[in-house]
Formats: C-alpha cells, sequence, structure tokens
C-alpha cells in the first residue's frame, strides 16, 4: 500500500499546534548542545580539507577559532536528494557554523521520523510544524540551516528566510535525485514510478526554487567541491551587498523604508 492510498490522517487539533513554538525552542536547545551529527554520508573532510581558490580569502587565522566568514547565517533550498543536508552539514563545519536540519529538528520535536509524522500525524501537521522551525532558526545567530524539499515552497517560509539571509539553492537532475533518493524512504516519493513523481514534482516547484539568491548545481560534484563554490558565490553576494549598502540609492530606499 502506498502512503496516498492510505486514509488521511485527521487534521491536527488545535491542542496539538499550540504547543508547538515551545516545543520547537526544546528541541533546538537539545540539538545545539549535542555533540554534532554527521547526516548520511557527510563527513567531516571540509574542516581540514584546504580550501583553494576564492576561499583563500579566509583568514589566515583559519584553524586558530577566529575565522573570517561571508556570513554568519545561510540556509539550504532545493529538491529531495540535491544534498542539502550532506552540502550544509560540510558547510557548517568548513565556516565553524551551527548546523540545524529542519527535518532532523521535526523529528526531534514530534519525536518520530519523517515517514512516520506524515503516515501518523499527516503533511499538514508536519508542515506546521516546519513553519514553527523556519521561524525559530531565521532568527538563529551563527548558523547553516538545512531546509526540506518542500520548506522553502511555502510563501511565508520563503519570505522569512531571504529576508533572513540569503538562501542557497541545490540543483540537479531526476535522474540524479533518483539515484541519490531510491534507498531511502521520503514519503512524497513513494509511487510506482518514483522517477516520473520526481520529475513532475520537480517541474511544479522549479519556479519557486528559482526564487533563492545563490544557484549551484550538485550534479555529478563531489560535496567538497560544491562547499567551495558555494563559499565563494557566498563572498561575492555579501560584497555586493556591501558595496549596494555604501550608494546614495540604498540610503535612500532605507529612508524611504524608515518613513
Ligand atoms: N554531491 C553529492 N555526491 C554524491 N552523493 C551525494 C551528494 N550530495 C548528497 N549525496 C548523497 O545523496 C543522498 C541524499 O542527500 P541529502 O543530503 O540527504 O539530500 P537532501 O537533504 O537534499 O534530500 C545522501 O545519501 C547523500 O550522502
Ligand atoms: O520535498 C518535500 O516536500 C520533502 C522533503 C524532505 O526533505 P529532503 O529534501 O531533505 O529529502 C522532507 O522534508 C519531507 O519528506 C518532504
Ligand atoms: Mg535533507
Amino acid at each position: 500500500m502506498t502512503l496516498n492510498e492510505m486514509t488521511p490522517p485527521p487534521p491536527p487539533s488545535e491542542a496539538s499546534l499550540e504547543c508547538l513554538p515551545e516545543c520547537v525552542e526544546d528541541a533546538l536547545q537539545v540539538l545545539l548542545a549535542a555533540p554534532p551529527e554527521a547526516p548520511e554520508g557527510g563527513s567531516d573532510r571540509a574542516f581540514v580539507t584546504p580550501l583553494t581558490g576564492e576561499s583563500s580569502r579566509l583568514s589566515p587565522m583559519w584553524g586558530t577559532g577566529l575565522i573570517e566568514r561571508p556570513v554568519d547565517w545561510v540556509a539550504l533550498a532545493g529538491f529531495m536528494g540535491t544534498g542539502k543536508s550532506r552540502v550544509g552539514w560540510e558547510l557548517s563545519r568548513a565556516l565553524a557554523l551551527h548546523f540545524v536540519d529542519t527535518d532532523k529538528l521535526i523529528t526531534r520535536v514530534v519525536g518520530k521520523s519523517i515517514p512516520e509524522v506524515f503516515e501518523q500525524e499527516g503533511e499538514h501537521y508536519f508542515r506546521a510544524c516546519e513553519a514553527e522551525v523556519v521561524s525559530r532558526v531565521s532568527r538563529l545567530e551563527h548558523a547553516v540551516i538545512s531546509l526540506g524539499g518542500g520548506t522553502f515552497i511555502h510563501e511565508a517560509n520563503r519570505a522569512a528566510l531571504l529576508e533572513r539571509g540569503p538562501v542557497v539553492v541545490l540543483w540537479a537532475t531526476p535522474e540524479t535525485v533518483y539515484q541519490r533518493t531510491k534507498h531511502s524512504d521520503r514519503p512524497l516519493l513513494r509511487a510506482e514510478d518514483p522517477l516520473g513523481r520526481i520529475r513532475s514534482l520537480m517541474d511544479e516547484r522549479e519556479g519557486v526554487y528559482r526564487q533563492g539568491t545563490i544557484h549551484v548545481h550538485s550534479d555529478g560534484r563531489p560535496s567538497e567541491e560544491i562547499v567551495e563554490e558555494i563559499i565563494e558565490r557566498l563572498w561575492s553576494w555579501s560584497d555586493a551587498a556591501h558595496a549596494w549598502a555604501e550608494t546614495p540609492e540604498s540610503e535612500a530606499v532605507a529612508d524611504r523604508a524608515a518613513d
């Protein structure tokens, strides 16, 4: 029986939604206090691999704990299987920032795996948890946030994230996504024809993912190379943002916003 054929769970009750902010706060504190844990396939290599190219702008204090970073907060969005969890973890190691995977935080909040949340509580409840988690992690300092594939699709989440900082969107072809997800359980990909399902869902979502700040391809590239490109692009983004902040036009925009 596929997920779609099952009787849908009842909609979440007011009571179960009411405690979400507090439950998210508690789970986040536990997650941040625990020793960082690599996700499936993720390694610590980015800590010790000397980064090259633009990233050589990293301070000579690299490795001493005093690190010059392009940003103090960044989120990773994109379709399932593009590598958000793994690359986000490695990016957080490279920039020495906290790492929060929103799906992992939700599993702590609910005490169930993501497939169990979908099956037993319903997608609606999962999306409510996701929205609460986004509202909290958008206020977090010094963090890399790996989102779930659907998080950025929801308008309020997208607005909160883009307001907070840069959102890097990872991209991969449907075939790569299929290869990377076929042995794991993604509730939305439980279908007779998972590759067809990936293609149609990706088509539906593509235009929204394009609203991200920085776009990086992940096909056929090791995660270290992707991390390196993200860091280079974040430097360019932050340089451009600082240059704009010093123009008279930006002062005029700030004055209008303050009126
Ligand atoms: N650049 C990559 N090259 C090869 N495998 C990758 C790459 N990025 C991620 N993976 C693997 O693909 C699978 C899905 O990656 P994951 O980070 O969970 O994606 P997402 O969080 O976007 O769904 C994991 O097994 C992960 O180790
Ligand atoms: O695309 C989506 O709607 C989802 C993506 C998943 O995360 P990953 O993108 O990390 O697999 C997870 O949040 C859930 O299964 C729903
Ligand atoms: Mg993930």
